[in-house]
């Protein structure tokens, strides 16, 4: 086979860019999903495009937080005290009456307090016999929950970005919605290349490699909550990928393998022949060759091939890419410092995030690498719940404190 036509020749010592840039720019070149409204049946997960206030008022009237009776504040201060019983005031369908001196109403959690009544004593702390109930305690205003108290009419409960949570559809169910509005999720292409890379499951000859980016990339897809669209295999041959994205309809397009500098490095020559570049290499290790273009329109970032260097790419890169994107509220890492339990190596010029186990020892975290240090080595990643961030020239020694993002 003859080597493909390379064009990055002309480009190849282009100036590298830090991670922060290269977030900016990916944002930049994705596309903002439209909106489309869900019953919240179906919105779980999805992040909202639209801050919600409340429709009504949340209770909705001054109710009983306890099973028991209703009555005036000054009737039961000195206990035990016997008041007569008048009425009952149910959820749902309150007391009709008012509360006077010395008498008192059922209640149960959640029905209106009567008119008149301002404390409510509970079930546990009475004798009922017939129409006289005598309290054993006082009884509490603390125990009435005002009409409004956890929210008023009006007021934003939920923002725009807000990531729909069990806790948070629920709330948008109390503030009197049945469906939200939210962002449709980007259909994400994976595509990976490479001659040597087979299908998992099919026999290995020596050479060869599973192709195993495509499941982490569509496992990390979908826990993102977006819709991965997984494309055949492409071998090293620029028209095997086109053939591949025919009619594929994709908002972004991520690739696997083909970004570095060898001669059948086919992503980055369909870019810079085809597309246009918006980056290509990034001070970042593992990942370093990663690219993203435009390619007839579609965004693309280039992910490498090693397995290590495609999935910590797609982790502080794509990931942080898509939560500026949506204007997510939350942030897409949780960043805590931790004891180094071992030394951790700066690389000159590029920012390191070495696969690691964090834990909590002696009431502090800490944090251990996995002795995987290459990134063809997925053993380590696979079982790292953490990366230990390091910037060049500040290696972090054995007991010393690192930065680590907590995966
Ligand atoms: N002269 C240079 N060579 C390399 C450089 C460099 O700067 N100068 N960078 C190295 C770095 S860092 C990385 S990372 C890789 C990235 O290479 P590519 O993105 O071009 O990827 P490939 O060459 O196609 O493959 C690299 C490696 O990964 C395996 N692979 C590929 N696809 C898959 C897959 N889907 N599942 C599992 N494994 C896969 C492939 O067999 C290779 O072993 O470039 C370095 N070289
Ligand atoms: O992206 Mo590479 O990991 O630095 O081998």
């Amino acid at each position: 086979m003859s080597a493909p036509c390379t064009p990055y020749a002309q480009v190849m010592h282009r100036q590298q860019i830090d991670l922060a840039e290269a977030i900016d720019i990916l944002k930049e070149t994705l596309p903002r999903p439209a909106s489309e409204t869900l019953p919240l049946t179906q919105a779980a997960g999805r992040v909202l495009s639209a801050s919600l206030s409340a429709k009504v008022d949340h209770p909705s009237v001054d109710d009983s937080a306890m099973d028991g009776i209703a009555c005036r504040l000054e009737d039961s201060q000195s206990t035990p005290v016997t008041l007569k019983l008048i009425g009952e005031s149910r959820a749902g369908e309150g007391f009709s009456g008012g509360v006077g001196a010395g008498e008192c109403v059922r209640i149960y959690t959640g029905a209106p307090v009567p008119a008149g009544a301002n404390a409510i004593c509970k079930v546990e702390d009475l004798q009922i016999e017939g129409d006289q109930v005598t309290l054993l305690h006082p009884a509490r205003s603390q125990d009435i929950r005002h009409r409004g108290s956890d929210f008023q009419v009006g007021q934003e409960g939920l923002q725009k970005g807000d990531v729909l949570s069990p806790a948070r559809l629920a709330l948008a169910a109390s503030m009197g919605y049945s469906e939200v509005p939210v962002y449709r999720k980007l259909r994400v292409g994976i595509l990976s290349t490479g001659d040597e890379v087979i299908e998992a499951g099919q026999p290995l000859q020596p050479g060869q490699v599973y192709d195993s980016n495509r499941y982490g990339i569509y496992a990390l897809l979908l826990e993102m909550g977006l819709e991965p669209v997984l494309l055949p295999h492409a071998t090293d041959h620029i028209d095997e990928v086109k053939k591949n994205l025919q009619n594929a309809d994709l908002d972004v397009l991520l690739t696997s393998g083909g970004v570095s500098m060898g001669n059948y490095d086919i992503v980055r020559d369909l870019l810079f022949g085809e597309g246009e570049v918006k980056f290509w290499k990034i001070n970042l290790r593992p990942g370093g060759p990663a690219l993203c273009g435009l390619w007839q329109g579609i965004p693309v970032l280039g992910l490498p091939g090693n397995p290590v260097s495609a999935l910590v790419v797609f982790e502080v890169l794509f990931k942080p890419a898509i939560f500026a994107l949506l204007g997510r509220t939350d942030a897409p890492h949780r960043k805590v410092r931790a004891r180094a339990l071992n030394a951790f190596k700066a690389v000159p010029r590029k920012t390191a995030y070495w696969r690691a186990q964090l834990n909590a020892q002696n009431g502090e975290l800490v944090v251990q690498d996995l002795n995987a240090p290459l990134s063809n080595m997925l053993r380590g990643l696979a079982h790292a719940n953490a990366l230990v961030v390091v910037e060049p020239g500040q290696a972090v020694e054995a007991g010393g404190l690192a930065e680590v993002i907590w995966l």
